[in-house]
């Protein structure tokens, strides 16, 4: 096939979706995933979930690893006030130049910065590059194995506070026993995790939910 299922998918919503009105462009991908060609957006079910967490946080600094087309950096975006930033990391270009494309189809291109490169190497410069001193909520969307590094990456770099949120996708399916297992045995965390299915199917999945409480000591016994 001469086209990508992420140009594919910029097609739909150029096609299909109202420039400058990000909740068509989240209903245009995922009618797109539903009856075209399926894509591991977050979803319209899980994607609600996440919705009612951003909200609850109302953050002021956001981290997203995974941008993939961009499908969640729109869904966390429509909900920001005005003066807040979405950074989201990409390492494949082709996937950040899509999902460039669709948050500016949503109107969203001021409020997001669509950053190139491996979340470890991006990580540690943060703080510097954004003048920044912690995330207030952080969407882990990547690479499944790279979660537990990078919460550690970040607890080192100490970009999270007390109050800190994150929201981790995929913890069933496809699965990241690592990063469950070191997240729910941590006092350094409070964690719920929110059942639901795998994007578009009905194959069980979540999302966990953690809330930095700030550094405490050992590990629940
Ligand atoms: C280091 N670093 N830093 C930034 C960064 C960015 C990326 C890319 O955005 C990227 C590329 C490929 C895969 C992912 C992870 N996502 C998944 O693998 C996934 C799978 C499924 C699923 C489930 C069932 C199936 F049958 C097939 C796929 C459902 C889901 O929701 C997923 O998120 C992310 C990679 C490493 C990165
Ligand atoms: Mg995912």
């Amino acid at each position: 096939t001469r086209t990508t299922r992420p140009q594919r998918l910029l097609r739909a919503v150029i096609i299909n979706a109202v420039r400058g009105d990000p909740d068509s462009v989240i209903r245009a991908i995922d009618h797109f995933c539903k009856h075209t060609e399926w894509a591991m957006n977050i979803g319209d079910e899980k994607g609600a979930i996440l919705d009612s967490v951003v909200m609850e946080t109302s953050p002021s600094t956001v981290l997203e690893l995974g941008t993939y087309c961009g499908y969640s950096a729109v869904r966390i975006t429509r909900l920001l006030p005005p003066s807040t930033r979405l950074i989201t990391v990409e390492m494949n270009p082709d996937y950040a130049c899509v999902a460039r494309q669709v948050i500016q189809h949503a109107g969203l291109q001021d409020k997001v910065c669509v950053l190139e490169g491996q979340s470890a190497d991006l990580i540690p410069k943060m703080a510097e590059m954004f003048g920044i001193q912690t995330f207030d909520f952080v969407f882990l969307d990547h690479w499944k194995d790279r979660y537990l590094p990078d919460i550690r990456l970040l607890e080192d770099c100490s970009l999270l506070a007390q109050g800190s949120v994150v929201l981790a996708d995929n913890v069933v399916c496809p699965g990241t026993p690592d990063y469950l297992n070191y997240i729910r045995s941590n006092l350094n965390y409070r964690s719920r995790f929110y059942q639901a299915h795998l994007e578009y199917t009905r194959v069980l999945d979540g999302l966990e939910k953690s809330e930095y409480l700030g550094c405490r000591q050992g590990k629940r016994q």
